[in-house]
């Protein structure tokens, strides 16, 4: 690991410049945190902590920081800072193709080598703290990092980089309590690091709490930890301990009645520090009591994003079953495309990596805006529909007001799209107006095609009769599929473009008359063969289900069949079963047989009229033309096909159409695993957008929330001010001279991370700049889910 990183990033120190980098860690020699930090060095040395994916058995610090790509050539190395804050990046889209890594933070992001961007961002993030102090030292940069390769590399470093350091800490103290002014953010994330033994959340903070009371962060992490002891000591120990009586100010205008979320004591095995006006606060030497830091609800024992590490992670959770290569502490994040995948699409760039397709987009767009229509005022007269029907509201008629009758039909009938009034779902109901249910016997037949399941039929869910139209109605009540369109309307309508006036000479063939001729050429060009056959296929499948459940379907016309995209389903079922069913008869299912034979007779004639695209061409004079038509212009199984159909005087089934589709039903099967393929990969990106909406929707629950139990100030203390603060990190950083920092990425990332509980830490920043918080994202999420189930249980 260390070698590739060796060789991944070879030039990583010589990026930094010496200015903004001092090889010292700022930290005096004779300081306790200098002591502490050279015995994790040592410590982590001889650890020799290799293995990226942290299944050594590393402790202290040793494990922390994995990521950092800067830790791996030099000991002592300094400030390296996540990718995820590279100025640099200001335009730049999320980069699926170089996430965040399984191993050890190699996030190369946009080009930029991890290594040279964590050198980048480390300059920035160094001179935007030189900018943004004034005369006052600022606790600026602090990082903590951990080299993969413990011969010859820093295992922990911290580097606090101070603008000026002429001011005494007393008159610093002075000058930040009296900052007043919101001041832009600065945040930093700390380069990735597991959570050890010893590695309790660190706050280091120029500011200190000035109200005990409400200093949730301390309670949660006492709770987290079993770390109890608020020693005192820890406070004498401190050349600043006066600073935890509440000296500083909370940051401006966010923690009202000078409440802070910064500890106010702390474990006993954290120490704390005073340098240069910044306070550390770090975890003691006594790590071997030290208990993990993340609590058992932060980190999910299933989740595989949660490392195995000894140690790491809480006692509940049986995480050192998890294999090491399944260890991922970064979080979810969409692999980018699969190359089958972007090779179907017809645009291969980058931009099919992020965003469905076109096509699929305005198809869906469409479906749902058809799904959404309501009637204009006009539109709601003229029909004068009731407001409900049964269980049903919010009618919408799917064809105009006066229609012709169904010959077969008999009987006037419309179809509305109709809401069902407590499942919210949308279904099309079909009505027959002005019609009596002589008998309940037909409710049979009516259960068998509720229970008839498939992709090519619409299903049939319930019937009712109503007087809700003022009449006796027979309500039929279907699944709604949005932007279907019948097969008479969508390859028997004359194309509206011919302007009235088609050249009757132009077309391929005129078997017919001149009148029916012209009719076939207003619709349309002939199909093709391969769409003939999708219908076929189609409609053989739909039609053995029918059949095979006893059934048949009796209405097969092209008014009856309804395309939704490229899906052919029979629309119709049952409805003739109920018109039609005779209350005497002794068995309904008597002359079944009788009509599944008319249905493939139909069938023949459907498939015969899609061929001549004319409706024509089945008329009993035409039939000899229409398929002297077909052999001329598709192959001769299509002719067989038809001719098998219309020859009335076997018994035929569905399945003895089988082998005349033949090797098309293959081609056919490759389309459709096509799709799903292409389906499969666009949903896996939605599936990330979701988890990443949800997961917004509970941040922005708890930010900001001016009250909440007659609690002003609790959106900004306690667990709830880290949520604020990463908030700000997420959204709110800026670059180094004060221009918004807008990067898509790092928002994904920081999200991705946090939903994932990874044990990465960041380093959060108060808006007076004047407090860091080093936390985890396993601990922020735990904040997050804390929070949210007290607004959760509060709304219940
Ligand atoms: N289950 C359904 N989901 C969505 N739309 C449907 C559904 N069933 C039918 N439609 C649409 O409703 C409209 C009317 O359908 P219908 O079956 O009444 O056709 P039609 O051409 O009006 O036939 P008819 O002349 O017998 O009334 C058509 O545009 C059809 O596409």
């Amino acid at each position: 690991m260390s070698t590739f990183l060796n060789n991944f990033f070879p030039a990583d120190t010589a990026a930094m410049d010496p200015i903004f980098f001092s090889p010292t860690n700022g930290i005096p020699s004779e300081s306790k945190l200098a002591t502490y930090m050279n015995r994790q060095n040592v410590a982590t040395t001889t650890t020799g902590y290799v293995n990226g994916n942290g299944n050594g058995n590393g402790n202290g610090f040793s494990l922390l920081n994995l990521d950092s790509p800067l830790a791996v050539n030099k000991k002592s190395q300094v400030t390296p800072q996540s990718p995820e804050f590279i100025p640099a990046r200001i335009n730049s889209s999320p980069n699926f193709y170089a996430p965040y890594h399984m191993n050890n933070g190699l996030n190369g992001v946009n080009g930029l080598t991890a290594a040279a961007a964590a050198a980048a961002a480390a300059a920035a993030a160094t001179v935007a703290a030189t900018q943004s102090t004034s005369s006052v030292a600022a606790a600026a940069s602090v990082s903590i990092s951990k080299t993969v390769n413990g011969s010859n590399s820093s295992i922990l470093s911290m580097q606090k980089t101070t603008s000026v350091s002429t001011v005494s800490q007393q008159q610093q103290q002075q000058q930040q309590q009296q900052q007043q002014q919101p001041q832009k953010q600065q945040s930093q994330a700390t380069t990735g690091g597991s959570g050890t033994n010893s590695s309790a959340p660190i706050a280091i903070s120029g500011s200190a709490p000035p109200n005990p009371a409400a200093a949730p962060f301390v309670s949660s992490m006492s709770q987290q930890t079993p770390l109890k002891a608020r020693n005192a000591m820890m406070r004498q120990d401190s050349p600043t301990a006066a600073l935890i009586g509440g000296e500083k100010s909370p940051p401006h205008g966010m923690t009202p009645h000078g409440a802070s979320p910064i500890p106010t004591t702390l474990p006993a095995s954290v120490h704390q520090e005073n340098v240069g006006g910044t306070i550390y606060f770090y975890p003691t030497g006594n790590g071997a009591n030290n208990q993990p830091v993340v609590n058992s609800v932060v980190v999910d024992a299933a989740h595989p994003a949660h490392p195995a590490h000894h140690g790491v992670v809480n006692a509940v959770a049986p995480l050192s079953a998890v294999p090491p290569q399944l260890m991922y502490a970064g979080g979810h994040v969409y692999p980018g495309p699969a190359s089958n995948v972007i090779a179907m699409q017809p645009k291969t760039q980058l931009e099919s990596a992020f965003f469905m397709p076109d096509e699929l987009r305005s198809d869906l767009l469409a479906r749902n805006e058809i799904s959404n229509l309501i009637m204009d005022a006009a539109e709601a007269a003229q029909h004068a529909l009731p407001l409900e029907v049964d269980n049903y509201h919010a009618l919408y008629p799917l064809e105009p007001p006066v229609q012709p009758m169904h010959t077969k039909l008999t009987l006037p009938a419309s179809t509305y799209r109709a809401t069902h009034n407590s499942t919210g779902f949308k279904y099309c109901l079909r009505r027959l107006h002005g019609f009596r249910l002589q008998s309940t016997k037909c409710m049979t037949l009516v259960e068998m095609w509720k229970k008839l399941q498939h992709t090519n039929v619409v299903q049939l869910r319930e019937v009712f009769t109503t007087k809700a139209f003022g009449d006796n109605s027979l309500v039929l009540v279907y699944d709604y599929y949005p932007g279907s369109q019948t097969l008479l309307a969508k390859y028997f309508t004359p194309t509206p473009d011919t302007n009235g006036y088609t050249d009757p000479f132009q077309g391929e063939a005129r078997p017919f008359s001149h009148k029916s001729n012209l009719q076939r050429t207003n619709n349309g060009p002939l199909l093709p063969e391969s769409t003939i056959w999708s219908i076929i296929m189609q409609l053989t499948a739909g039609l053995r289900a029918i059949h095979q459940a006893g059934l048949a379907c009796k209405i097969l016309d092209p008014t009856k069949i309804i395309v939704t995209g490229k899906r052919v389903r029979f629309s119709s079922c049952c409805v003739s079963d109920i018109t039609q069913f005779d209350p005497n008869a002794a068995n309904p299912l008597a002359l079944v047989n009788m009509h599944q034979q008319d249905d493939l007779t139909a069938l023949g004639r459907l498939v015969l009229a899609l061929a001549c695209r004319c409706l024509q061409s089945v008329q009993r004079d035409n039939v000899q033309s229409s398929i002297d038509m077909v052999t001329r212009n598709y192959s001769t199984d299509l002719r067989n096909f038809i001719v098998y159909l219309f020859t009335t005087n076997n018994r035929r089934t569905v399945t003895d159409l089988m082998p005349m589709i033949g090797a098309r039903f293959y081609t056919q099967l490759d389309a459709l695993q096509a799709q799903v393929d292409m389906q499969d990969d666009e949903l896996a990106k939605e599936m990330e957008n979701g988890r990443l909406y949800r997961i917004l929707v509970k941040l922005n629950s708890i930010n900001e929330r001016p009250d909440f139990n007659l609690d002003c100030t609790w959106s900004e203390t306690g667990d709830r001010y880290m949520l604020k603060l990463f908030r700000d990190f997420l959204f709110h950083s800026v670059t180094e001279d004060g221009r918004p920092w807008l990067d898509h990425a790092h928002i994904v990332q920081c999200l991705n991370k946090l939903d994932a509980g990874s044990i990465e830490r960041v380093q959060l920043m108060s808006r007076d700049e004047q407090s860091v918080l080093i936390v985890s994202y396993a601990e922020l999420k735990n904040c997050l889910e804390n929070a949210f189930s007290e607004l959760m249980s509060a709304a219940n």
